[in-house]
């Protein structure tokens, strides 16, 4: 089911955005500081309500979702997470199976097996089965950083919307997490996410949307959508894509 925005308006941050999100692709949003991604990011969670405009899961406004279902389907990754509690990460990871607990055996709910198979398979997939008893408060920020992914990834929403996921993690855990998302989204979950580096999303992302001053500057395939003279108009550096497809790094002059 698609996630669309219709002329999202909120004052000062957004000026009237209209998108349509395709599950099974990885859609990167990229722009300038204050460009917005992180406000429409959180509009598309449904977890700000903009002053204009709807956000449409399917057919249902994001509102008319009850919590409990809003919570199954759209997985949010905010960019500076707080933990509020000192629980330990496999407790963290768990958390994010909390949407599908309820009731033991009502048939709408995940089974005891299938929330441990996806608490371990996030906590795996993550690299973190070495740190699962060690409490949030004596993480690194990259592991933390890979403990709240973890979280998310275990609820196995149909939509993964992330807020600069990469942006504490090294090379390889960057790489690792790319990759997993990738894959999310070639099972048909819809995978948002907001990037600074454009590289990223140049060799990663299926789509790419660049905001600017609130509006959506340009909306299209990688090479389309981040052309020099687009990277030029919006950001102001002059820049030159070097590399094949799929590698590609940005020169800046
Ligand atoms: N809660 C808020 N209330 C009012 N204005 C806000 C709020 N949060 C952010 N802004 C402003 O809205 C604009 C867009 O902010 P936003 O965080 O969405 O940008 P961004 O593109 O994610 O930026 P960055 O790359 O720096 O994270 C900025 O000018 C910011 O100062």
């Amino acid at each position: 089911m698609s996630l669309a925005a219709s002329a999202l308006t909120l004052p000062g941050r957004l000026h009237g955005v209209t998108l349509s999100l395709e599950p099974g692709q990885l859609t990167a949003i990229v722009g300038p500081n204050g460009a917005g991604k992180s406000s429409l990011l959180a509009c598309l969670a449904g977890l700000v309500t903009p002053a204009h405009g709807t956000v449409l899961l399917g057919e249902t406004p994001l509102a008319q979702l009850p919590p409990r279902q809003r919570a199954r389907r759209l997985g949010y990754l905010p960019q500076s997470p707080e933990v509020a509690w000192d629980v330990t990460v496999e407790t963290l990871v768990a958390l994010g199976r909390l949407p599908w607990q309820g009731a033991p055996l009502h048939r709408a709910h995940a089974t005891p097996a299938q929330d441990h198979a996806a608490v371990e398979a996030a906590l795996s997939g993550m690299d973190l089965a070495d740190l699962r008893r060690r409490p949030v408060s004596r993480l690194s920020g990259g592991e933390r950083a890979r403990a709240l992914a973890a979280r998310v990834l275990a609820g196995a929403p149909e939509w993964l919307l992330a807020d600069e996921p990469l942006a504490n993690l090294d090379l390889a855990h960057a790489a690792a997490l790319i990759a997993r998302l990738k894959a999310e989204a070639r099972t048909g979950r819809g995978v948002v996410l907001v990037l600074h580096d454009l590289a990223a999303a140049m060799n990663h992302a299926d789509r790419v949307i660049v905001l600017a001053g609130g509006q959506v500057a340009a909306d299209g395939a990688p090479e389309q959508a981040l052309s020099p003279a687009l990277i030029e108009r919006v950001w102001q550096v002059s820049g030159e894509w070097l590399g094949e497809a799929g590698r590609r790094t940005l020169s800046i002059a």
